[in-house]
């Protein structure tokens, strides 16, 4: 049978006994709403398998009762990277602000010792039923089954996590999780059976060697690392009645390689005989990282999973039935007088695009998941059964570059399925980091492709490549900021739909380099601000969307339209910029795909001394050379010479894909500072 968590506690043990009066002013000044003078504090503890000792603080004001957490650290002298609390701190606190993963909430981490002997941390009381026997003697099989899938569905929420996106990138070591932990186990089962010992099972001794044989590829790089719990027991689990309210007892969490974690989860299953449900519920979340090894290895490529190659079927058609027989008219409104207009078709195809689930496809997991838990009950938001693509369609990064790649092949495209730069990066940028009354007034229209965006960072006067050159002001005044300053080349702020702009600039000049940058949401009709004109990029000016030059008088915003706080400028332009990039990088792979039909088939069509271009030995050459670097470039370089003349107008998509992919080179940063990070990553691994 269950215990309630109440139930689980008693006296103070005296070896851990602590000055309760320092505790009660800790926590008066540090654990918000903690009650101040409060008529009764008892504490007592958690008796069962604690290693960090755990208490329960019951503070009563007049007939109010508050229950807290405390978790510390034992007494006494401590291995050094043992009971580490403020690593269970810090995890607990991440997954709670950024996942769904069910975790207590965590108020304060006091590491000063002089408080009550070791640092300790406090957490919201959860007041549920725990399963202390696995078995679960005495529920009916319906509630154990339900038990079952419930703990299971916690852990796959919890593998589900992000850990760069969520801030626990560098949570734990990365690489040759897999192998390290075979080891561990199989030393640890040599040591523990034989000689004297109980018998040693040769199928144990099988299974070594069988995972040895099969650790995954990326486990010797680390790079889809995911967190894990270390010690995922029902008993560390709180239920009500039949649902995970959190899970506890974080001390050996850390990272470890997604697709080990499918392997670990069967051993546990096999070593402890936990369920089924729990490999079940993992084949779902991760199925797509298990069949992908199982496609890599026998065919020697990625395969996308089922949901993701239905998804890329679905938008093909749309993009050969809806956009691409649209595209000259397109080009022919973007080339008239009426060129800063939208064309009503773009509307309708956008309508489409929703009603068919092609929707905000670019939106991670983790970020859908964070923006669900902050407009959770808001009425506007439109998060039931028959809207859910307003959030994606809770895919990966890697699955959505299969998707990402299609939308390049025509620089339409993207924004008729809501997945157009800058509003991507923005929407991200609210996703991530924007609080709940921002995301109301704009992530919201932002997601139903009610109104446009733009990012402006990039100043004519100083090289922009590097951020900490920016001289825009935003100076704070009473409940306002007040923004000075020049932009240029702030993509679709000339599109008549675009109502917000990210701007960057300095709150504080004084600050550290990297502290002196924020970053601010400005209604781009403001007074004050001035659009002053478009730019052109190799003669095409990209309406309707533009590039355009802004000037800012003194324009007035309100200061809770701050993003993150001051100072917080730079750190959300890196994380802007990541996911940006890639984008960029995967919908050339499609402008360079698309060039390469077009090319193909006008060289099978078009004859030259006697041969078709297709039978010139020049071109067979040519053809073979794509995986070189610039390939999108150069392949739609090829497709323009091999059209002539009619390859440099406008009679064909491919100048206007040349000119795009070109100023991938410079725009979202050039090249020369993206291939300086990876170099740094690069050198970084190599001293670990
Ligand atoms: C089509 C287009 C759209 C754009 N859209 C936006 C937008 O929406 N919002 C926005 O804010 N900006 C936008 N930009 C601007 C773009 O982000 C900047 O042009 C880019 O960051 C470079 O800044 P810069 O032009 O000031 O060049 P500079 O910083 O002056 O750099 C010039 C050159 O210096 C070299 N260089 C720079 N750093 C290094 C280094 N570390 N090592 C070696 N060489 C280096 C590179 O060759 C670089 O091209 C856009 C640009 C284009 C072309």
């Amino acid at each position: 049978m269950a215990s309630r968590t109440c139930d689980l506690v008693g006296r103070v043990h005296p070896a851990h006994q602590f000055d309760l009066d320092a505790l009660l002013r800790y926590a008066s000044s540090h654990v918000h709403a903690f009650p101040l003078s409060p008529s009764k504090f008892s504490v007592s503890q958690f008796g069962y398998g604690q290693s960090n000792p755990t208490f329960l603080l019951e503070v009563s004001s007049g007939s109010s009762v508050k229950r807290y957490v405390l978790r510390k650290k034992p007494p006494g002298k401590l291995l050094e990277s043992a009971h580490a609390v403020e690593r269970e701190f810090q995890v607990i606190e991440a997954l709670g602000i950024h996942t769904q993963v069910p975790v207590p909430k965590v108020f304060c981490l006091c590491t000063d010792s002089s408080v009550i002997g070791t640092p300790f941390y406090i957490m919201e009381y959860l007041d549920g039923r725990i399963f202390l026997d696995p078995g679960l003697p005495g529920l009916a099989p319906k509630s154990r089954r339900a038990i079952y899938q419930a703990a299971a569905k916690a852990l796959a929420s919890l593998h589900s996590a992000d850990v760069d996106t969520i801030g626990l990138g560098k949570f734990g070591r990365r690489e040759n999780y897999c192998k390290r932990q075979v080891e561990r186990w199989a030393k640890q089962y040599i040591a523990s059976t034989g000689d004297g010992k109980s018998d040693r099972n040769p199928k144990m001794l099988e299974l070594v060697d069988w995972l040895r044989q099969h650790v995954p590829l990326e486990d010797s790089l680390g790079a889809t690392s995911g967190l894990v719990h270390g010690d995922f027991r029902i008993d560390n689990l709180v239920f009500h009645p039949l649902r995970v309210i959190g899970i506890l007892d974080w001390e050996l969490s850390t990272l470890e390689t997604k697709c080990v974690m499918l392997h670990t989860c069967m051993v546990l299953a096999s070593f402890y005989n936990f369920n089924n449900a729990t490999v079940q519920v993992h084949l779902e979340q991760l199925g797509n990282e298990s069949e992908n090894q199982d496609l890599l290895k026998e065919t020697g490529r990625f395969v996308p999973s089922k949901k993701v190659q239905e998804l890329r079927k679905r938008l093909i058609k749309f993009m050969e039935d809806r956009i691409y027989p649209m595209e000259n008219e397109f080009y022919k409104l973007a080339q008239s007088t009426m060129r800063w207009t939208i064309h009503p078709e773009e509307e309708n195809l956008k309508e489409l695009a929703k009603r068919e689930g092609l929707w905000n496809l670019f939106i991670p997991f983790e970020s859908a998941a964070r923006a669900k838990k902050l407009l959770d009950g808001i009425n506007e938001f439109p998060v039931d059964k028959s809207n859910d693509c307003f959030l994606g369609a809770g895919l990966s990064n890697l699955e959505y570059g299969y998707l990402c790649e299609v939308m390049g092949r025509s620089v339409w495209a993207p924004q008729m399925f809501n997945c157009g730069a800058p509003d991507t990066g923005n929407m991200e940028v609210l996703l991530r980091y924007g609080d709940k009354e921002q995301l109301q007034e704009w992530l919201i229209p932002l997601l139903e492709g009610k109104i446009r965006s733009g990012f402006a960072m990039t100043e004519p006067e100083v090289a922009s490549s590097d951020a900490t050159n920016i001289e825009c002001s935003i100076k704070r005044e009473g409940d306002s900021y007040i923004i000075n300053g020049k932009k240029w080349w702030t993509s679709g702020a000339m599109d008549p739909r675009c109502r917000l702009l990210i701007v960057m600039g300095k709150a504080d000049f004084t600050a550290p380099m990297h502290k002196q940058q924020s970053m601010i949401l400005v209604d781009i009709q403001t007074p004050g601000m001035h659009i002053q004109r478009p730019l052109t990029v190799f003669g095409f000016d990209d309406a309707p969307h533009g590039h355009a030059e802004i000037s800012f008088e003194n324009v007035s915003v309100p200061a809770k339209n701050i993003l993150l706080g001051e100072g917080r400028g730079f750190e959300i332009a890196q994380g802007r910029l990541g996911p940006g990039r890639l984008h960029h990088c995967l919908r050339l792979i499609g402008a360079a795909e698309r060039g390469m039909q077009i090319m193909v088939q006008r060289a099978l069509r078009r004859k030259t001394f006697g041969k078709f271009i297709a039978e010139h030995g020049s071109f067979r050459s040519d053809i073979a050379k794509v995986a070189a670097p610039n390939m999108a470039l150069k392949v739609l370089d090829m497709a323009i010479q091999v059209h002539g003349a009619a390859g440099v107008s406008s009679d064909t998509v491919l100048a206007h894909l040349w000119a795009t992919s070109r100023t991938l080179r410079i725009a979202d940063g050039p090249d020369e500072v993206h291939l300086g990070t990876i170099a740094k990553l690069e050198l970084q691994r190599a001293k670990l």
